[in-house]
């Protein structure tokens, strides 16, 4: 699937953004929320999600990168987010969170920055509906994906095998048509893309040709 990131749309204009998004057959709709702490850019609240919402009928993707996320989730569950993905190095209590998220009948996600290892999530793989891998150090759009971050979807895939998990793996960061290949073969579902999307003048052909289509 793929999941356009709005970050990189024309913020003055982000309903032609949805009908960009939707005219282009794109799957999800990726909202980044950046609090200017956790990573050192701010974007938008809340009341963003909660204004775009009755214009998209896709899947909102929020991906919070925001400190103790615990206690804004919330916000974002009631603004209408169907995916709410925290990271698990701003939240102690990780697992306390997912069991919340789920107890409002959304779905739960964490996210790891490049420097996070697979390992120190392992615990908290059977709770999760989501895994959105960082390829790029969160913060910013339009940075090149860092290779290395690949293996990680990798041992994903084999740990949701080994453990009978059910968890999506969706990668983010740097995804443009040159490295969406590398990710599907690494095992990724969901290709998160920002301002390879919103700079392409052929929106739909670029999202079916990171679905491996052939345009007729
Ligand atoms: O979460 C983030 C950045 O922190 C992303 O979702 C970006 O929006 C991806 O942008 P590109 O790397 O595709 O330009
Ligand atoms: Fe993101």
């Amino acid at each position: 699937m793929i999941a356009p990131s709005i970050l990189s749309a024309d913020f003055s204009n982000l309903k032609q953004a949805l009908n960009d998004i939707h005219a282009s057959g794109a799957d999800w709709v990726h909202l980044d929320v950046m609090d200017g702490h956790f990573v050192p850019n701010l974007t938008f609240g809340p009341k963003m999600i909660h204004d775009l919402r009755p214009h998209s009928g896709k899947t909102f993707d929020v991906h919070l990168m925001v400190d103790n996320p615990g206690e804004l989730a919330d916000e974002y569950i009631k603004a209408g987010a169907d995916y709410l993905v925290f990271h698990s190095e701003a939240e102690i209590h990780s697992h306390r969170l997912l069991q919340y998220i789920h107890s409002r009948n959304i779905k739960a996600g964490i996210s790891i920055v490049p420097s996070t290892s697979v390992a120190s999530v392992k615990e908290l793989l059977p709770f999760i509906d989501q895994i959105l891998v960082m390829s790029v150090n969160p913060g910013f759009g339009g940075q090149s994906l860092i290779p290395q971050c690949l293996d990680k979807i990798r041992q994903l895939v084999e740990l949701r095998k080994t453990g009978g998990y059910d968890y999506l793996i969706s990668v983010d960061g740097g995804i443009n048509s040159r490295t969406a290949a590398d990710a599907v073969a690494a095992g990724a579902d969901v290709l998160v893309s920002g301002s390879a999307f919103f700079t392409s003048q052929d929106k739909a052909g670029f999202v079916s040709s990171l679905k491996g289509e052939k345009r007729v």
